[in-house]
């Protein structure tokens, strides 16, 4: 089994990552329920799974580890075999040590007694189950539990406790820097359930056992039950969204709607206690649900090229265009503004400040990453109002490095694929790509320069794009 954890940038060749294909938990959302459990919409299951989210699987599964499919696409999608290749819990699932399912790992280490009963008891707990349930829930083998731990949903198809649909959302539970697991704390009840299942997941399968000694928790701060219910900061939440590891030294937090500056200030004290980092820069963004992480405003194509929404840009902020009045006005907006400061641990005390998100970017391509082409910025919607705000909110600007400059993003987002051509970029849609990677007329470690598109129609009301769908458990080194 390869168990090799190692990320030290954005963009290296991807080699493993942990996933999560969309469950019947997705299709049990109610629409009086839907904001609560973070979804825009109710999505047609079907639609996001066979129509969409697999079409992610089959190029995960060609780029990362194409014996899994090369040469067998036509028997794996024939109607005759009712998709069972795409089923955790089925014989015929495509069990990847490369693209790893979360749902196969939680069955895995769930037909150990004791910590069955460890996670049937927690998972009791915080859901409020009957003793009754409890004991039920313990007479299920492992990938049965796994199941009900996830969909919410008994086989006999009883609602037992409400979904956790976000759980596709892999990156938002736990983040690999360097050969450390950072574990999430998250802002939200509705993915309480999600943080549980994936601690006993580092702690307990054998894929991670040799990581058991880098895992990091943050603890909370003391008497943060006294603390108000939302939005305060100096409670610790922490969602990997907010967290990009640029290099192997240099570490982005995001302060948002969901990581607490609380959480950014532990984080950064026990990152540099560990020497995981020597430096980290902490973005403060609006608390907006359009915002809700920093990977939804931006991420990075290559060392030289990063797709972000133009309105925490220069220009933006420095109101070229504006006139005295506008600009005094909007210049009190305080709501809208972005905070960028960075912390070197040789010296925390003296930070230093980036006016704009651009600056830091350009910094990171130049000084970090050395690279030497001119910094490009590819914007949402081509930074035209209003495509800017629309595509950045069906998460234009969250995109996914299979390796460098080759990227997944969503079809839906017209004026951002047209940025990406104008800034020179092959553009693929993911039906095409597939059936070419099966001829064998294209090759993934030919492929450059390429933005491939994916479906989207039913993904994109969930809100989150291939970056938040991922959590990298390898990459190629820079
Ligand atoms: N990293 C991300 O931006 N993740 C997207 C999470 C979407 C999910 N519906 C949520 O609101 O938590």
């Amino acid at each position: 089994m390869n168990d090799q954890i190692h990320v030290t940038s954005e963009i290296g060749t991807l080699k493993r990552l942990l996933v999560h294909s969309p469950d019947s938990g997705l299709g049990k959302v109610v629409p009086s329920k839907a904001q609560d459990w973070l979804f825009e919409d109710i999505v047609h299951l079907d639609t996001i799974r066979r129509k969409e989210y697999d079409f992610y699987i089959k190029l995960l599964l060609y780029f990362l580890d194409p014996e899994k499919i090369k040469g067998r696409l036509g028997e794996v999608d024939a109607p005759a075999n009712d998709f069972n290749f795409y089923k955790p819990d089925h014989k015929d699932f495509y069990r990847s040590d490369k693209v790893v399912e979360l749902q196969w790992l939680l069955g895995e280490i769930l037909e150990q007694h004791e910590i069955k009963l460890k996670l049937v008891a927690s998972v009791c707990a915080i859901e409020n189950c009957s003793y009754e349930l409890q004991d039920k829930l313990l007479a299920l083998d492992g990938p049965q539990l796994a199941k009900v731990f996830i969909s919410g949903t008994s086989n006999d198809k009883e609602m037992l406790f409400p979904p956790i649909p976000n759980f596709i959302f892999t990156r938002d539970i736990g983040i690999v820097i360097n050969d450390y697991i950072l574990l999430n704390k998250p802002a939200r009840k509705a993915r309480t359930r999600e943080a549980l299942l994936v601690k006993y997941l580092f702690y307990n399968h054998p894929m991670f056992a040799s990581y058991r000694d880098k895992i990091i928790e943050l603890p909370n701060t003391s008497h943060y039950f006294l603390l108000p219910k939302d939005g305060d900061d100096k409670k610790v939440t922490l969602e990997g969204g907010d967290i990009m590891v640029v290099t192997k030294d240099h570490l982005l937090i995001g302060i948002s709607e969901r990581t607490t500056m609380e959480a950014a200030h532990q984080c950064i004290n026990l990152l540099f206690e560990k020497n995981v980092v020597k430096k980290i820069t902490v973005i403060k963004i609006p608390k907006k649900r359009d915002y809700m992480h920093i990977d939804t405003i931006f991420t990075q194509v290559k060392r030289n090229v990063w797709v972000l929404l133009g309105t925490f840009s220069k220009k933006t902020i420095k109101m070229e265009d504006a006139d005295d009045v506008q600009r005094v006005l909007e210049g009190s907006k305080k709501e809208d503004k972005i905070k960028i400061t960075q912390f070197r641990k040789k010296d925390p005390s003296q930070p230093a400040y980036f006016d704009n998100l651009e600056e830091l970017l350009a910094d990171i391509s130049k000084h970090d990453l050395k690279s030497e082409e001119k910094v490009r910025f590819i914007y949402s919607g081509n930074n035209e109002f209003p495509y800017d705000a629309r595509e950045q909110w069906t998460d234009s600007c969250n995109l996914l490095a299979l390796k460098e400059g080759v990227v997944l993003g969503y079809d839906r987002n017209d004026k951002t694929v047209e940025a990406f051509r104008e800034a020179g970029f092959n553009v693929i849609h993911a039906h095409d790509l597939v059936a070419q990677l099966e001829l064998g007329e294209i090759k993934p470690a030919d492929m450059q320069n390429t933005l491939i598109t994916m479906p989207s129609a039913e993904l994109s009301r969930a809100r989150g794009g291939f970056h938040c769908m991922s959590m990298p458990l390898m990459r190629e080194e820079l």
